[in-house]
């Protein structure tokens, strides 16, 4: 099962072993014999003394080699036929002491390297070179490198050319794994979140919610005709709820949800991205019917936006989030075709007519923020009523959104525990209003700026400021929740 599952690691990894071994047998055996490398100059010293016997110079290398007389005494009196004629007498006429030494002599020869010294050609003095070895009559020749030697240099070159490609084949392995997909890494989400946790956004919720009446058989759409639709375009700005209305049409209809950001799909190689995008498909397909919500398309349009026209590039501008629902209902072949030719991120997920709907989902009213708020307060221990603190925070957020009046409900609970109280008072609340809307220490930065200012003009104002109620001053209240106070 192991196995089964990484048989393309175990192949890749045997027959990398398979061929690093080759390669190193075969490098270990056609090491050429040892050769003492000297310096040019010894060669030509020891031609002009007369003691070179023979030179090999080495075709289509630099390499010269050569050897020495007295390194060849045995070999021109007991080499070949001649040497083994010797031996035979001495075996035959019986003369053991002889035969011993003729023996030793052979052994000691064939011990003999063939060629002793090997030094480089210089450039420019093949002539002289030549010229000297005729007037001390020494033996040259040149022979082509052997096919053995030519493979093994060729095998050496292709080594040190791929060492240091092998980061770059990692990172392409890498890229082209399918292990590393999005998709794979992915299971569904079970976290179930439902219609009634997001509020506020109402007409984008009706829509849905008929996606989903139509997912549970509750409409009977084929009847008159119509098609389910099959994929639905969210838009609008950050934190308005996008992702929480996908997960609660998942959660509804009781299928599992994928989520992805579409950056995943971008590619250093053409095609992966596609590729990625078919595999995270296939794996939902497994789980279908099933929903597929692909989160930051914006960054994908972002980076192709020569491909998208001006309408639709507009629409990508507008949207922080694009969200694709796909249904996989076991009857259901139509999604085949979006999803099976991704060639490009373009007419995968973008081309006119891939989404049935296009919803907006905008920034909450007043009461839309009041029900989101009622939302995000269950369960936290209130000093005051419920409905007058949902209130009070729905009146002082406009323009806020629901990650917003989620992060204010948080915050507060934050800043009560810090007090060491067990329930969250409106104090804690305007805080937290504060900090999401001007951002954490706002209050003492233009406090102390201002304090700088007057000090400047009147030096005992500061310290008057300090003994003050900071409340006092238009910087503690911009949001002027004093006057709501009771
Ligand atoms: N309409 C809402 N009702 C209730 N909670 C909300 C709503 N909108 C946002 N929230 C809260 O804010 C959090 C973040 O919202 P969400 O991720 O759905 O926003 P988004 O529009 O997808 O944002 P982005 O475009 O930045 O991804 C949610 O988990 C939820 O707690």
């Amino acid at each position: 099962m192991l196995v089964g599952k990484n048989s393309r690691r175990v192949a890749f990894y045997t027959s990398f072993s398979i061929v690093f071994t080759l390669c190193f047998m075969f490098l270990k055996f056609t090491k050429p014999p040892h050769a003492d490398i000297v310096p040019y100059s010894d060669l030509i010293a020891s031609i002009q003394d007369g003691s070179v016997a023979k030179v090999l110079v080495e075709e289509g290398s630099r390499r010269i080699f050569y050897y020495m007389k007295d390194e060849v005494v045995e070999d021109d009196k007991f080499s070949g036929e001649e040497s083994q004629q010797v031996v035979d007498v001495a075996s035959r006429s019986g003369q053991i002491p002889v035969l011993n030494k003729l023996k030793k002599l052979s052994t000691k020869r064939a011990s003999i390297p063939e060629w002793k010294y090997s030094t480089r050609k210089i450039d420019h003095d093949e002539k002289f070179l030549v010229r000297l070895m005729r007037e001390k009559g020494v033996t040259f020749s040149s022979a082509p490198q052997s096919t053995l030697m030519l493979m093994r240099s060729a095998l050496i070159t292709l080594i040190a050319m791929w060492i240091p490609l092998i980061p770059l084949m990692w990172l392409v392995y890498r890229q082209l794994s399918a292990g590393n997909s999005p998709a794979r890494k992915r299971r569904p989400n079970s976290e179930t979140v439902g219609f009634e946790d997001v509020q506020g956004v109402d007409s984008a919720k009706v829509e849905l919610m008929e996606i989903v009446s139509c997912l549970q058989g509750d409409i009977n759409y084929e009847k008159v005709g119509a098609k389910l639709p099959r994929g639905v375009l969210l838009f609008g700005p950050p934190g308005t709820g996008k992702t929480l209305l996908a997960r609660a049409v998942a959660g509804e209809a009781g299928v599992p949800f994928f989520t992805v950001s579409a950056s995943e799909f971008v590619e250093m190689f053409v095609g992966r991205g596609a590729a990625r995008i078919r595999d995270l498909f296939s794996t939902a397909r497994k789980f279908s019917p099933s929903i597929i919500f692909i989160d930051e398309l914006d960054a994908v349009g972002g980076k192709r936006g020569r491909t998208f026209n001006d309408e639709r590039d507009q629409t990508l501008n507008q949207a922080s989030l694009i969200i694709i629902l796909y249904s996989f209902l076991a009857t259901n072949g139509r999604n085949q075709c979006a999803t099976n030719r991704p060639d490009a991120l373009d007419s995968a997920l973008c081309r006119p007519g891939r989404f049935s709907r296009k919803v907006f989902v905008g920034e909450p009213d007043e009461e839309g923020r009041r029900k989101i708020l009622a939302v995000h307060l269950k369960g936290v221990p209130l000093e005051e009523d419920v409905n007058i603190i949902c209130q009070l925070i729905a009146t002082l957020t406009d323009g806020l959104v629901g990650a917003d009046l989620a992060n204010i409900v948080n915050e507060s609970a934050l800043l009560a525990a810090r007090r060491g109280s067990e329930t969250v008072a409106r104090e804690d609340i305007m805080e937290a209003i504060e900090r999401a809307k001007f951002g954490i220490n706002y209050k003492q930065q233009r406090s102390s700026k201002i304090s700088k200012e007057l000090g400047k003009l009147f030096p005992w104002m500061p310290s008057l400021m300090r003994k003050s109620d900071m409340r006092e001053d238009d910087i503690q209240g911009p949001l002027g929740y004093q006057s709501l106070n009771p």
